[in-house]
């Protein structure tokens, strides 16, 4: 079971204007879902999570995933994971191209690489797709590989940025209940973005209402 993801005192302004003030423990395999109105914050408290937040915000407090400090790392170093609306696969390589390259480099060996990616492939119910080109591929497939590729990336913790919102009604249900089940299989905390109630159901867990 991986460790659970903290924030503490985390507070972020634009501009002198606060967007957000939260302080929250996420377990592992707890999905904490951050709601609020269209431009309140929530995209930018993931950056502040991931590292890469934007330097016109004036940012405070730490993240801690276990007893590590991420707001103390580089984001290359904090080994969070994120997906986006978009599954933001590379069009010039194949399935099996955009999943080697988010294995850890430490893992040289060619064929233990390959053998990785088929069994990921094969956790989101793809097999035999790893020679396909992503555009060859259907929307809610794209997902699938971009679910795939996170989860090969070893990470501690999971950023959600509205990652449901493109697909349909059923593949929503669908790719909800893929990423929630793989989430609490690996322990890992999720903070999850979304302007979708059924989503928050769906995640089961607490529910934090930022703005507005
Ligand atoms: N790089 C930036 N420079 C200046 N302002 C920014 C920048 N990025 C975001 N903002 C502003 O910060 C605020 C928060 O934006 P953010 O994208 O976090 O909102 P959001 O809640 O995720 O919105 P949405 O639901 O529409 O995705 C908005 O007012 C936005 O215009």
């Amino acid at each position: 079971m991986g460790d659970g993801l903290r924030l503490e005192g985390v507070t972020i302004a634009l501009g002198g204007r606060m967007l957000i003030s939260i302080t929250h423990a996420v377990e592992p395999g707890e999905v904490l879902t951050i709601m609020g109105p269209s431009g309140s914050g929530k995209s930018t408290l993931l950056a502040y999570v991931g590292g890469f937040l934007d330097r016109v915000f004036e940012a405070s407090g730490r993240v801690r995933a276990g007893d590590v400090d991420l707001t103390a790392l580089p984001p290359e170093d904090r080994h969070v994971g994120i997906l986006f609306q978009d599954p933001l696969l590379f069009p010039h390589m194949s399935v099996a191209g955009n999943l080697l390259f988010a294995i850890p480099a430490a893992l040289r060996g060619k064929s233990e690489r390959m053998r990785l990616a088929r069994e990921a492939l094969a956790g989101v119910e793809l097999d035999g797709m790893e020679d396909r080109d992503p555009d060859t591929l259907s929307g809610g497939q794209k997902a699938r590989v971009a679910l795939a590729r996170v989860l090969l990336s070893a990470p501690r913790t999971l950023l959600l940025d509205e990652p449901f919102s493109k697909l349909d009604t059923e593949l929503r249900q669908q790719m909800r209940r893929l990423v929630f089940s793989k989430a609490r299989e690996r322990g890992l905390p999720v903070l999850l973005v979304t302007h979708d109630e059924a989503d928050a159901q769906a995640a089961g867990g607490p529910v934090v209402r930022i703005g507005g």
